[in-house]
């Protein structure tokens, strides 16, 4: 079955093959020439038999008359003999030729010479006279002498004594009154006598007459204007002529020949006809039918070549064209995109009417729901009417007019396509169209996400900074023109940091939510409310209500924000309080450009954060002096190591069992050389923000723990130094090689060394937090937590901590006295440090009260202004001597 399949493919693969003009035409034209040449020669070979046969009826015509005037010739040659015989034998030798001469009865001496020999030889007479000699040695002589026969003896062409000139004798026998021989008479003749019929116009240049003696010995022979005698000619060759034309031994030319016997003259008649002359005819017929058939052949030839080249050009073009069809179906067929071949429909002036869909792929027919044939079976302006009315069709007819490639996006409104946005490039083809479609909705649906993402906060969906700039720029414009105000606030929420380090990222998203939407809430539409970065929100209040008026609605607006801001939010299960901080600039008062209000507002909110927060402040102009203080502070931080401004201070932390001094917390001061004394609460967030904490912060490690190895080496009691770490230090993944280092350089034993970390610091990412504090752990470093009870500690996470002590907050401790809430809380930390195998120290002791209640209440250990305030290293030494604190 398979191979007759094939079998028959292979056969139709050649039906094909053989088709395609550019194979056939060579055929076609091997066949015209085979044609042409077959009835060239065709016509040639009849030609050339007519004319040998024309040829070989000349010969034998030339031979009748040939031979009938030979004979003439002969007969009256031999009727001259006679005469001369029948006078000599009546008047004798001497009077027979003067008689015969004058009865006119002589042939003319021009041509023959008459003379009469006695029987011994001699001549008698002659005519014309000639001189007396003998010819009895002559065969001719001899042979009547000889033999009684009365016939004519022809002799040889010769010459002779008597004349010079080469003759023919013929003779015959006189006999006397008994019958005896008498002699002979003989009439010479002229050898070309008998060729001298010869004619040029019959028989051409080489035609051949000739009469040849039974001996075979030419007697007279003409080749066109040439005369011969003596050679030999083999008349047996001669008396069986072939029909065909053959070379003669005398010159080698190839003659028709014919040939007849005189036998009573005993002489052979020959003519012979030149091939070359008898066919010339023919050869010039035949010359002109080859050149008629080159010319024909080089015609058809050339004709064929064109057509071939032209049909060879045009099966190029078809292969082309059907390989890229089938390029085109497999490629279509395998594409995403739908192909929709279109035909150009024209009416009667050519003007293009619509589009017949020629074919469609199977994205087509999923784009559309219709099958291909279904699709093939309308016109385009059929199967789309609105076509003609939303401009497609028009479209099309253009593309097709100025051809090409073209390429649009467009929302398709057209139900026919299962698709929001449509992207087609259309390519201009022979006849037609070629539309690649493609369904770009979700492309476009992207887009508008990347574009929305791009100027959107993601986690609050609020406009971010790039859309808020705009927004700015766009109501400053706006406002210019109308001759309006305009209100710009910058919002940072106060205390969020906390939220965020204490439950979480995750919590701290939530809340920043929340608030997000309950500002946009107290908003009219025309307003903007943006996340700026963080917990920094800003507003932008075009054409604010009550500016003009003092601005009492735009301040009762803010306040509405705050009070908004304020109310609780239910996070992690507990009820979570951030406020905020606002700041507001006017346009254009406050500045004329976007950059300028911003930074305006942002002073403005600086100078409400330290007005106690959770209050709007309107922007003054002195408000950037503290912004400009902050920055020039910023900048002192970062030369304050190198320029040897930092120093430390300790503090003792007291046992409270026993009142001895066993451990100092070093604290950190920065003796700034224009300012003096700078708190540590009003730059270490600073250094915290520009990151210079981190240098700051080893440089507080290493002067620690070189301290504490100068305090032993002076021999005080080993006793363990405190060092603060911030978030941003905790974070540095060098903190545990830093800390190492700074204990080798100083060569103080690990165990003198404790890193106080805030709750929320290690609440932050607790798993981290954890980590990090296991590996100084292992160094033999002790941990603890400072500010405790201002966090969100969960009682979990706190017992995964190598946590050897925890610090209660001075803010619960400055009310310890009189406060229920704060002595609930204190007592709760020191119950909850000492179920956890912790000591817990009580910070910012200042009366006998608390001390008194901290011991009341089990808390171990104190550190305050009651013993000492944070002093210099070296008034650490009498603190240690002065008798322990009382108990
Ligand atoms: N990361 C670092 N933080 C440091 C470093 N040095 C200090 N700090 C932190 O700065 C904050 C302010 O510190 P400071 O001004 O030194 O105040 C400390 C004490 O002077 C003060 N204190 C001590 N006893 C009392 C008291 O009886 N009453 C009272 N009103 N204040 C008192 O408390 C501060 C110590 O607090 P704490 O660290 O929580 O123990 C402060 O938060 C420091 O931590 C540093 O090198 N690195």
């Amino acid at each position: 079955m398979m191979r007759a399949a094939k079998a028959r493919l292979a056969g139709l693969r050649w039906l094909r093959l053989g088709l395609e003009t550019y194979v056939s035409l060579p055929l076609f034209t091997l066949l015209l020439l085979g044609v042409i040449w077959g009835a060239g020669f065709h016509f040639i070979g009849n030609d050339r038999m007519a004319a040998q046969a024309a040829a070989r009826d000349s010969v034998q015509e030339l031979m009748e008359t040939y031979e009938a005037q030979v004979v003439r010739n002969l007969n009256g040659i031999d009727q001259t003999l006679k005469v001369i015989k029948y006078a000599v034998e009546r008047k004798g030798a001497s009077g027979a030729l003067p008689e015969l001469a004058e009865q006119g009865l002589l042939p003319p001496g021009v041509v023959f010479a008459v003379s009469i020999a006695d029987g011994d030889g001699r001549i008698v007479a002659s005519s014309p006279h000639s001189a007396m000699h003998s010819v009895a040695g002559e065969r001719y002589f001899s042979a009547h002498r000889d033999s009684r026969a009365d016939s004519v003896y022809t002799s040889e062409t010769m010459r002779d004594a008597a004349r010079d000139e080469w003759h023919m004798h013929f003779t015959r026998r006189l006999n006397d009154r008994d019958g005896k021989f008498a002699g002979i008479a003989i009439l010479e003749v002229d050898p070309t006598y008998f060729t001298s019929g010869y004619e040029r116009s019959r028989q051409g240049d080489l035609g051949m007459v000739a009469i040849v003696g039974s001996d075979s010995v030419a007697r007279s022979v003409r080749i066109g204007e040439h005369n011969s005698w003596g050679q030999r000619i083999d008349l047996a060759l001669w008396r069986h002529p072939a029909a065909q034309p053959w070379p003669g031994r005398l010159d080698g030319v190839r003659r028709y020949t014919a040939a007849r016997t005189l036998r009573s003259y005993g002489l052979t008649v020959l003519v012979g006809l030149a091939e070359t002359e008898q066919l010339a005819a023919f050869e010039q017929q035949r010359r002109k039918y080859l050149w008629e058939a080159g010319l024909a052949s080089a015609g058809t030839v050339f004709v064929m070549a064109l057509l071939w080249a032209w049909s060879w050009q045009g099966a190029k073009a078809r292969r082309r064209i059907r390989r890229a069809q089938e390029t085109y179906a497999a490629a279509s067929e395998a594409n995403l995109d739908a192909f929709f071949v279109l035909r150009a429909v024209r009416d009667a002036a050519g003007v293009i009417v619509d589009f017949r869909i020629a074919s469609a792929n199977s994205r087509a027919e999923q784009m559309t729901g219709r099958s291909k044939e279904d699709l093939r079976s309308h016109t385009l302006c059929q199967w789309l009417p609105q076509a003609r009315s939303n401009g497609m069709f028009a479209r099309l007819a253009q593309i097709m007019a100025a051809g090409g490639t073209h390429q649009e996006e467009w929302r398709n409104e057209m139900p026919e396509f299962k698709a929001e946005w449509m992207y087609w490039q259309i390519v201009g083809v022979e006849g037609g169209l070629v539309a690649i479609v493609r369904d770009i909705s979700e492309r476009k649906r992207d887009e508008a996400r990347i574009v929305h993402m791009a100027h959107h906060d993601t986690l609050t969906g609020l406009p971010n900074r790039s859309l808020i700039g705009d927004r700015l720029e766009q109501a400053i414009l706006l406002a210019e023109r109308e001759k309006h105000q305009l209100l710009v606030a910058f919002v940072d929420l106060d205390s969020f940091k906390l939220v965020n380090d204490s439950l979480g990222h995750a919590a701290g998203d939530e809340l920043l939510k929340v608030v997000a939407g309950r500002m946009v809430d107290c908003l009219r539409r025309s307003d903007t409310v943006g996340r700026f970065g963080g917990d920094e929100f800003v507003l932008v209040l075009p054409q604010p209500q009550g500016i003009d008026s003092g601005g009492i609605e735009a301040a009762a607006l803010l306040e509405k924000i705050l009070a908004a801001v304020v109310r609780p939010v239910a996070l992690e299960g507990q009820e979570v309080q951030v406020s905020c901080s606002i700041g507001v600039a006017m346009y254009p008062r406050d500045g004329g450009d976007g950059g300028t209000l911003l930074m305006n507002a942002d002073a403005a909110m600086y100078r409400a954060k330290e007005l106690g927060k959770n209050n709007v402040q309107f922007y003054a102009q002195e408000m950037n002096a503290s912004l400009e203080e902050k920055l020039a502070l910023m900048e002192g931080l970062r030369k304050a190591v190198d320029d040897d401004q930092l120093r430390l201070v300790y503090q003792p932390k007291v046992d409270l069992a026993s009142g001895a001094v066993f451990g100092v917390e070093a604290l950190l001061r920065w003796h700034h050389p224009e300012r003096g004394m700078v708190r540590p609460d009003h730059f270490i967030p600073l250094a915290e923000e520009s990151g210079s904490i981190v240098a700051i912060g080893e440089w507080v490690l290493r002067e620690a723990c070189r301290q504490a190895r100068r305090w032993q080496d002076a021999g005080l009691p080993p006793m363990v130094v405190s060092v603060n770490v911030s978030p941003r230090q905790f974070d540095d993944r060098r903190l545990v090689a830093r800390v190492a280092d700074a204990l080798r350089d100083a060569g103080l034993e690990a165990r003198w060394l404790e890193l106080e970390v805030t709750e929320s610091l290690i609440m932050r990412d607790v798993q981290q937090a954890v980590d990090k504090m296991r590996e100084l752990e292992a160094m033999g470093i002790a941990l603890s937590i400072d500010d405790f009870g201002t966090g969100y500690s969960s009682l979990a996470a706190l017992k995964s901590f190598p946590i050897s002590r925890l610090k209660i907050d001075k803010s619960f401790v400055r009310d310890l006295a009189h406060s229920p809430d704060d002595q609930a809380i204190a007592r709760a930390i020191i119950s909850l440090s000492h179920q956890l195998q912790m000591r817990v120290i009580a910070e910012g002791v200042e009366t006998e009260l608390q001390r008194a209640f901290l011991v009341q209440y089990g808390c171990d250990e104190m550190q305050g202004y009651l013993f000492s305030r944070p002093v210099p290293p070296d008034e650490i030494p009498a603190l240690l001597a002065a008798p322990a604190a009382a108990a």
